[in-house]
Order: C-alpha cells, then structure tokens, then sequence
C-alpha cells in the first residue's frame, strides 16, 4: 500500500516539500532581483518611491528593459511554479512510485532554474523554450496522473 500521507514520514511528500521550496524560493528571489535593478538604474514603479520626492510629474512608470526582463521572468515563474505546488500537493495523494516521483520534481526545478538563467542572461532561443516546455511537461504529467487516478477511484465505485 502506497504512503500518500502529506507528512514527512512520506519519503514523496518530504522530497516534493524540499523541491517545492527550492522553486517557491528562486519565485520570491525575482521581488528582490527586480529591487536591485530599479535602483541600480533608478527606475521605480511609483512617483513616490522616489528619494526625496517625485521629480517631476510622472503619469506613466518609467520603462527599463532590464527591468521588465526580470518582472516578465518573474510573471513566468508565477504561471507554472504555482500551478507545479498545488499539483504536486495532488499528485502526492495518488501515491506514486518514489523514483518516478523524485524524477518529476527534479525536472521541475532544473527546468525552473535552467529558465530563469536563460531568461536573464539571456541565452539564445530556444534555451528558454526548453526550459519552458521541460516544466510544462511535469505539470502535465503531474495533473495526468491526478485524473487517472480520479477516473479509476470513480468508475469503481460506480
Ligand atoms: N505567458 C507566456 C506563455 C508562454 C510561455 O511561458 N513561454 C515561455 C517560453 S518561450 C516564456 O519564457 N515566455 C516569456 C514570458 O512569459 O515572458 C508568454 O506570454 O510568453
């Protein structure tokens, strides 16, 4: 019988909880890359933020490519390390094989990384496609198996 406890006692859940955090960290690290960008080139989002005062009137934040490269990173993150948690959390239930399990996980967050290094640096294309694709594939395969497993439970009850 499968351990599908959310536990640590769980050898899957213990290792998607390591991998989770390893993700959720690189995500709320952008926050602070994208800081350090708006003032190293002085670049804020708001007429207040500004050191002593607004300079002049701005009706429009000012546009930075640097710093739009990290946020659009940062947006991308947010699009498929979220969606990889509360999946994970699913896919943990159905009791998967550990190996095949770890496999996933350690994809994610090779990819994750891979992508944002490719984003930021920036590596030619399609790096930042694979990246991409190598993560979108675990969340599918993730939420593939979340269904199975629901079909299965649903037709045998029927
Ligand atoms: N929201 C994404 C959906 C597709 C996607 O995530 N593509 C990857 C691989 S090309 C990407 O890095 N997109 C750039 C981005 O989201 O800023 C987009 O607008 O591009």
């Amino acid at each position: 019988m499968a351990n599908t406890s959310l536990s640590f006692d769980n050898l899957v859940f213990s290792q998607f909880a390591f991998y989770a955090a390893v993700v959720l960290l690189k995500t709320l690290l952008m926050s602070t890359y994208t800081s350090r960008f708006r003032i190293a080139k002085k670049v804020f989002a708001n007429p207040e933020d500004y050191l002593g005062g607004p300079k002049r009137e701005i009706r429009q934040p000012p546009f930075d490519d640097d710093v739009e490269r990290v946020r659009r990173c940062h947006l991308n993150d947010l699009e498929n390390v979220l969606p990889f948690v509360l999946l994970g959390f699913l896919y943990v239930l159905t009791g998967p094989d550990p190996w095949i399990a770890a496999l996933h996980f350690r994809m994610f967050t090779g990819c994750r990384i891979f992508h944002t290094i490719a984003y930021l640096t920036p590596l030619p294309q399609p790096s930042r496609f694979l990246g991409f694709v190598g993560g979108l594939i675990v969340n599918i395969s993730m939420t593939i198996s979340v269904l199975r497993v629901g079909i299965i439970i649903r037709v045998n009850r029927q």
